[in-house]
């Protein structure tokens, strides 16, 4: 599973860029505006951090298939031809798919709420398509076994395109689709640290210290006792 933050905040995703093994960055429309400053501008920095190889998706706006076309063909001027364009899986999306696929472009479907809708952005060319696990678990629904379902399905019908889980409140939901092994899921960067965040490990790591500590005396390490 590959795993992708969610978040343009530079500051935290410097951090867990650093820190942990992810994959890219994802972003939408409401992600970029708490930052309050021009989308360019945040995803320039973003694109610096994971590099130019390294994944970023960026979401279209326009509700029309002609709107999102050109908004790819700007993103992609301004971040690098392998940057993922986020398409809304709306009708006019899946005519925009149809046409940024066959021109080879890097497609994210997004706005997923049923399998049905991931089956037809999978057939209109998407190479990632993203539920949103925790909005369905809001509408009583299941958005893991959604998840699952969506994987499922591509497989049974050869479709060469990916799951990428969206949408996250907490560890429990990334543990199950990881045990699935679910093709991607991006998470918020708190998300992100709460799936390591334990006092058990702290008080582990703090009693092999203090014995070590009784040994060598205070301040030595494995480098220089
Ligand atoms: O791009 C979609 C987001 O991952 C949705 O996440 P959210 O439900 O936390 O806003």
């Amino acid at each position: 599973m590959k795993l992708i933050i969610d978040d343009a905040n530079i500051e935290k995703v410097k951090k867990v860029w650093e820190l942990y093994p992810c994959d890219g960055v994802t972003t939408n429309p409401s992600i970029l505006a708490k930052s309050g400053r021009n989308p360019y501008e945040v995803l320039s920095e973003l694109r610096e951090i994971v590099g130019k190889d390294g994944e970023l998706h960026v979401q279209v706006v326009s509700k029309d298939a002609e709107g999102m076309i050109e908004e790819a063909k700007v993103i992609r001027e301004k971040l690098g031809e392998n940057t993922f364009v986020k398409v809304p899986t709306t009708p006019q999306g899946l005519k925009a798919m149809k046409a940024l696929a066959a021109e080879g472009v890097n497609i994210t479907a997004t706005a997923i709420y049923t399998p049905m809708q991931a089956f037809l952005a999978a057939k209109a060319g998407a190479k990632y398509t993203a539920p949103y696990i925790n909005r369905i678990d809001n509408f009583g629904y299941n958005g893991v076994q959604v998840a699952m379902d969506i994987q499922d399905i591509f497989e049974n019908n050869n479709l060469p395109c990916e799951v990428l889980a969206a949408s996250f409140k907490n560890s429990q939901q990334v543990l199950e689709l990881t045990k699935y092994g679910i093709g991607a899921s991006t998470v918020a960067t708190d998300v992100i640290e709460g799936l390591i965040k334990n006092a058990a490990i702290d008080a582990a790591i703090d009693a092999f210290n203090k014995d070590f500590e009784s040994i060598t005396g205070e301040g030595k390490t494995m480098a220089n006792c």
